[in-house]
């Protein structure tokens, strides 16, 4: 694995309506990794992955993209550089069929008319339990289901770095499980780089490289899973 970041802030801050919530952040997702990313509710994990994609913007502090300083961050920006985004509860649209969904997202990506059917088989390869439901209406399908649905949509711009924002949210814990290995088999297979934000913390530093520990808005702790696996008692002593 390369050691090189295709993500990485330096001196980071951000926050709501003037009130601070990432102080001084020095984060990094490096190239081909699943990175965990750890913490309590409110700790604000949401909050850098939003600053990250551009859907707040940055109070202070520098965002670099493949070691380039990024002068405005916003999603469009975002997408055509590599990096998708899958949102905190899901987001699908419950009146629309999966293909419709899949149809809408291809075009949000802006993948050309003629590479579209390519670019959605390449995702069904990814996902082949979506080729069962490209008929139902996203509203009519399970957590785990929509889920599915939401980060087939994120790879549609074919990313080469993903960005979870709890994924295991609403899930069954069999269900969480099942949704991982897809999520490793895109790092191992497509060397994709991913940042998995997760509460579920068991479950994810299974297919983890790495995790960072983030409290307060600040980064407090960096690690390797297998210190952390089977030992609760040292995982409490973190929050
Ligand atoms: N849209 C918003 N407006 C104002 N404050 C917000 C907004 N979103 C989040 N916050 C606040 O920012 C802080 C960090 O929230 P954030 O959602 O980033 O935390 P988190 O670590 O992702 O938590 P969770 O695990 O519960 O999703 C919290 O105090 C929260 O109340």
């Amino acid at each position: 694995m390369s050691t090189s970041a295709i993500l990485q802030t330096r001196d980071l801050q951000a926050g709501y309506g003037g009130r601070p919530v990432l102080s001084n952040v020095d984060f990094e997702l490096r190239t081909g990794e699943v990175l965990c990313l750890i913490g309590h509710n409110g700790a604000g994990k949401s909050t850098l992955l939003k600053v990250l994609f551009g859907l707040i913007a940055r109070q202070g502090g520098e965002i670099l993209l493949d070691g380039k300083r990024l002068a405005q961050v916003e999603p469009r920006a975002m997408t055509a550089a590599g990096v998708a985004l899958v949102p905190e509860g899901r987001g699908v649209f419950p009146g629309l069929t999966v293909a419709e969904t899949m149809r809408l997202g291809l075009w949000a990506a802006g993948v050309p008319e003629t590479e579209r059917g390519a670019r959605l088989d390449w995702v069904l390869s990814v996902l082949p339990m979506l080729r069962t439901l490209m008929e139902r209406r996203a509203g009519t399908l399970s957590g785990g289901q929509q889920q599915m649905v939401s980060i087939g949509r994120a790879l549609l711009s074919r990313p080469r770095c993903l960005l979870m924002d709890e994924p295991s949210i609403g899930l069954a814990p069999k269900l969480f499980q099942d949704l991982l290995q897809p999520i490793r088999a895109l790092q191992r297979e497509h060397g994709m780089s991913i940042l998995l934000v997760e509460q579920n913390v068991k479950e994810a530093l299974k297919i983890s490289d790495r995790v960072v520990v983030m409290k307060s808005g600040a980064l407090i702790h960096e690690t390797l899973p297998d210190t952390l696996t089977g030992d609760n008692a040292k995982l409490m002593e973190l929050y």
